[in-house]
């Protein structure tokens, strides 16, 4: 007997940007179509650049976004301001399109806490992103459960990779959203490894959509390098769970094209072939050349946009790099909403200590961000401020 239960698969564009099934109406718009490519487009550069800034020693550890750019760039362009994003690390394109500044992601990763504090209203009450295994699903489900009291038509989006649900923590959250009907889209990024682990060995269930059916809900896999299809299955999922409907579980199918992390080097445990393979599959080429064979995109129009794209990218850069060290006290910030006593005067003491230390060596009390460690790559651990 088998363990697949049929659920939907969509997809619209093959890996060479031909058309296997019908486009929907919202798909004639080849401004919006136009849109999603650029945006895809910076994601990967900013991408490259914040790899190059750690290698360089500028950033702490960074999780690429390579090769899953269509994933991040359609939930990002679909959600509403008012609808709340508990991304995982994996989400810079997400975050990018809800407004979140290029420089705060480069603190983030610097281990600075102003890369978490979001300017932008569109982001003022998403989630920063979240390291821990797959809790923010169960973040997810809290926010979604306050919008749902509230009465309010509000959608949360929460992101996670293939790993991720074999953890308690995701298997929790779809069962609370499932049991209270909760305003929760959950998006997994099947990349196809969770660190060094492929996915054939990471469950026993023939796909990962079909996990919601035991929580009581709908489950669907999408193709994750068809910007399109992505587009499509979000935006009737947060349709859904705004008009109350209840939650929406879609797997993409993607690949994690670079390394798991900077610090990871994923040479060791996959072969050079399949990675080839991969790349024949990915993102951004296949909607390039369906907008090429449509006659709305060019040679010139790339080169302006990929100029267009490395200026935004080194403003950010350049932002980043004059941001100044953050407060030495910065590290207790954010914990509490309502301090406690204690660590009221724990902070008391470390501005006292910080205070001697300037007036003694002026400067000194402030260190600058971390520098890489020789040998980074090959680290398990983090030269900044996070750890995997
Ligand atoms: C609770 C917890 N356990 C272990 C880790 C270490 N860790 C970091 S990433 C990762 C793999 C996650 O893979 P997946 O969910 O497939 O997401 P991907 O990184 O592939 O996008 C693990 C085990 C962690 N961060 N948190």
């Amino acid at each position: 007997m088998s363990n697949r239960i049929d659920l939907p698969y969509t997809r619209f564009l093959d890996p060479e940007g031909r058309l296997v099934g019908e486009l929907p109406a919202w798909a004639d718009d080849f401004n919006l179509l136009s849109e999603l490519y650029r945006r895809m487009v910076l994601t990967r550069l900013f991408d490259q650049k914040a790899v190059a800034l750690q290698r360089t020693g500028r950033i702490g550890t960074y999780a690429p976004t390579l090769g899953q750019e269509a994933i991040g760039v359609a939930i990002g362009s679909l959600m509403r301001d008012e609808d709340v994003l508990v991304p995982y690390y994996r989400d810079t394109a997400v975050q990018l399109m809800r407004g979140v500044r290029m420089e705060e992601i480069l603190l983030y990763w610097g281990g600075d806490e102003r890369g978490s504090d979001f300017q932008d209203p569109r982001s003022k009450e998403d989630f920063p992103i979240c390291v821990p295994i797959a809790t923010q699903a169960l973040h997810a489900c809290g926010v979604a459960t306050a919008i749902k009291i509230r009465g309010q038509h509000r959608a949360v989006v929460t992101t996670c990779g293939d790993g991720a649900t074999s953890k308690g923590d995701f298997l929790e959250a779809l069962n609370v959203a499932g049991a209270w009907q909760l305003p929760v889209v959950f998006v997994v990024n099947n990349n196809q490894w969770a660190i060094s682990v492929p996915r054939r060995i990471q469950s026993g269930a023939p796909t990962l959509a079909q996990k919601a059916i035991g929580a009581g809900f709908h489950g669907e896999q999408v193709d994750g390098n068809d910007v399109l299809a992505v587009y499509d299955r979000v935006q009737w999922a947060l349709d859904r769970a705004r008009h109350g409907k209840g939650p929406i579980l879609l797997e993409c199918l993607s690949y994690r094209l670079g390394d798991h992390t900077t610090a990871d080097d994923a040479t060791r445990y996959r072969s050079a072939e399949e990675v080839k393979a991969a790349w024949l599959e990915e993102p951004i080429k296949r909607m390039q050349a369906f907008l090429a064979g449509n006659r709305v995109w060019d040679e010139g129009r790339e080169q302006a946009l990929i100029a267009d794209c490395q200026r935004q990218v080194q403003a950010a850069v350049d932002n980043f790099e004059s941001a100044g060290v953050q407060p030495v006290e910065a590290v207790l910030d954010h914990v509490y909403a309502r301090w406690p006593a204690a660590l009221g005067e724990q902070r008391e003491m470390l501005l006292e200590r910080v205070a001697r230390r300037e007036e003694s060596s002026p400067g000194a009390a402030r260190h600058p961000l971390p520098q890489a460690v020789e040998g980074d790559r090959m680290c398990s651990s983090s030269s900044g401020g996070h750890h995997d």
